[in-house]
């Protein structure tokens, strides 16, 4: 992709709390137009921090960030009017009836859509009448939504946004978000439900301790990690009477009574052989189960790694 079209740009970015804490320790990252970037990781990661710094609501220690061309802290006024943000928190007052809330924000966004519509975006539109403090959580997630929405922006920032939705609830922000994406805006997703990244995202990236430790596609993500062959010993059968497993490309396994696992980045071949093997000596692998890994175990296996790390270093001090 040509630098030009990168939309979002995040170079060496480091952001220092008061006290001295550095929650984000030079981070690297762009997003291209149109894109759908995810950026996922543990508690206290780093992810509002980064995502603040690009919103324009604070500045970096050091590095630099870029969004549509400028620095949103410094030039905040090229770059505010064409970005959406929906924060972790929307806090409205919670008199104001949801019509009110949307006209309220509508009055501080240049080119709104009508507050109706906003509504309508979000499945709103028949709560209008209704009092903030009287809707659900998730209610007032899609609230938040509709006024990220409101001034029809280049590049949305979605900070968890369908934590307290339900699984209906979560379906249609995910339509929402990918209709949005199709119309060409550009999107910054934080989560931390890992098939919501997997969904939508083009490209990710995980955080862990206010660094990046892995990015790429999903696929790409996941690829990093082995997939795995289950299946049953045929009755009469040892693990030491398959072919080799090293000759597989096995790189570990478990073996539980008869039930066989084993992991392997070259799945393909792994399978193609054991099948080979399975049909050369007439016999059924009960229960055989082909799958890659899931972002979930790529997410879990950066953590063990880093923690794995942290032992080492503490071993060697
Ligand atoms: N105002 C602050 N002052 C000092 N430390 C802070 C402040 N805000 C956040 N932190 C710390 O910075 C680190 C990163 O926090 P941040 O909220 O960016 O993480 P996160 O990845 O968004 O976490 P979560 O998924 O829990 O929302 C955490 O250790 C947090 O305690």
């Amino acid at each position: 992709m040509n630098t030009d079209d990168h939309v979002i740009e995040v170079t060496d970015l480091r952001r220092v709390y008061g006290g001295g804490f550095e929650a984000v320790r030079g981070i690297s990252f762009a997003v291209g137009r149109g894109e759908l970037f995810a950026l996922l990781g543990t508690n206290g990661a780093g992810k509002t921090s980064t995502v603040e710094v690009l919103e324009g609501l604070a500045r970096p220690a050091s590095g630099s960030v870029r969004v549509l061309g400028h620095d949103p802290y410094a030039e905040r006024h090229h770059v505010r009017p064409r970005i959406g943000v929906m924060l972790q928190e929307g806090g409205f007052p919670a008199e104001l009836t949801v019509t009110e809330a949307v006209r309220m924000w509508s009055g501080c966004t240049s080119g709104s859509r009508p507050a109706g519509e906003a509504l309508e975006l979000v499945g709103l539109a028949k709560r209008s009448g209704v009092r903030i403090k009287q809707l659900s959580g998730g209610e007032k997630r899609r609230l938040d939504l509709a006024l990220a929405l409101l001034g029809r922006p280049e590049v949305l920032f979605l900070d968890e946004p369908t934590t307290g939705l339900d699984a209906e609830g979560r379906a249609e922000t995910w339509e929402l978000v990918r209709a949005l994406r199709a119309s060409g805006t550009t999107v910054l997703l934080t989560t931390h439900y890992l098939e919501e990244a997997e969904s939508l995202a083009d490209r990710l990236a995980i955080m862990h301790e206010g660094q990046l430790a892995v990015s790429g596609t999903p696929a790409e993500v996941t690829a990093l990690q082995p997939s795995q062959i289950s299946f049953e010993l045929p009755d009469g059968y040892h693990l030491g009477d398959l072919p080799p497993l090293d000759a597989l490309g096995v790189s570990s396994h478990d073996v539980a009574g008869r039930k066989v696992k084993l992991r392997t980045k070259e799945l393909q071949q792994a399978a193609t052989r054991l099948l080979l093997w399975a049909q050369d000596a007439g016999v059924e692998l009960r229960g055989l189960d082909v799958r890659s890994a899931s972002l979930e175990e790529a997410f879990l296996q950066i953590a063990r790694d880093v923690k794995e790390e942290a032992r080492q270093k503490e071993k060697v001090a």
